[in-house]
């Protein structure tokens, strides 16, 4: 069976919203969640450097588990818990540089194929997407769907896993039921009307992750 070969999460990272903002960061941290990701999409390193350091700042002082997309080098320069990469962005990111800085590393995966180039990655942890429609990414591929997923999740064993894609407050309890490790959200809570309370009840089904 495959191990990580990067720094360990625990299984379960529990509730995981990506945000594309510090404020959001802050928000989310200080209603309780434990593991976030900052995803700002196409800027510079240099546009994104300030939001970078503070964001990771901020993790930081919650003993949070902050997850940086793409910027792998930001993320680095800066120490973050962790970098979240694309299928793509294997082929042109320094994957040792981070494993030798001591950056946990979460790759997507959409398909069997996809879970195979991860694997040989030995990420901390693997995601699978998208689970049901999405309004927030355009995807080029079809929802999996909770079967799908399910199959993901008993292939992969004890390797921790995030679910990701179309998760609302009524489909988490069904995802999480997989068994898998965490649910990732941007729009459960991005778009709630009340998003303290979208927070909260996703919290309460999914929990803030193991230490
Ligand atoms: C937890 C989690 N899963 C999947 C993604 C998607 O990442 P990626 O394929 O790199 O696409 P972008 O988010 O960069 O558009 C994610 N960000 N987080
Ligand atoms: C950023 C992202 N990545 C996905 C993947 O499948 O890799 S789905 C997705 C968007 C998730 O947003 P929402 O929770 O609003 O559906
Ligand atoms: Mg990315």
């Amino acid at each position: 069976m495959y191990r990580p070969d990067f720094p360990a999460t625990p299984f379960r990272l529990g509730l995981y919203p990506v945000v594309d903002s510090v404020e959001w960061i802050e928000r989310l941290l200080d209603a309780g969640v434990r593991t976030i990701q900052l995803r700002i999409k196409d800027k510079t390193d240099d546009a994104v450097e300030a939001d970078v350091i503070a964001a990771i700042a901020l993790g930081k002082r919650y003993a949070a588990r902050l997850f940086i997309n793409d910027y792998w080098r930001l993320a680095i320069k800066h120490q973050a818990y962790g970098v979240h990469l694309g299928q793509e962005d294997l082929q042109t990111t320094d994957l040792a540089a981070i494993r030798q800085a001591g950056l946990r590393l979460g790759v997507s995966t959409h398909d069997d194929m996809e879970i195979d180039v991860a694997l040989a990655v030995r990420p901390s942890y693997i995601a699978l997407g998208h689970v049901f429609p999405t309004q927030t990414k355009q995807m080029p591929s079809a929802p999996q769907g909770l079967q799908q997923l399910a199959a993901h999740v008993k292939r992969l064993g004890d390797y921790p896993t995030v679910a990701i894609g179309g998760i609302s407050l009524a489909r988490a309890p069904a995802v999480l039921e997989t068994g898998v490790g965490s649910v990732a959200v941007v729009s459960a809570i991005t778009q709630a009307e009340d998003w303290r309370k979208a927070t909260a009840q996703l919290l309460a089904l999914a929990g803030v992750g193991d230490e």
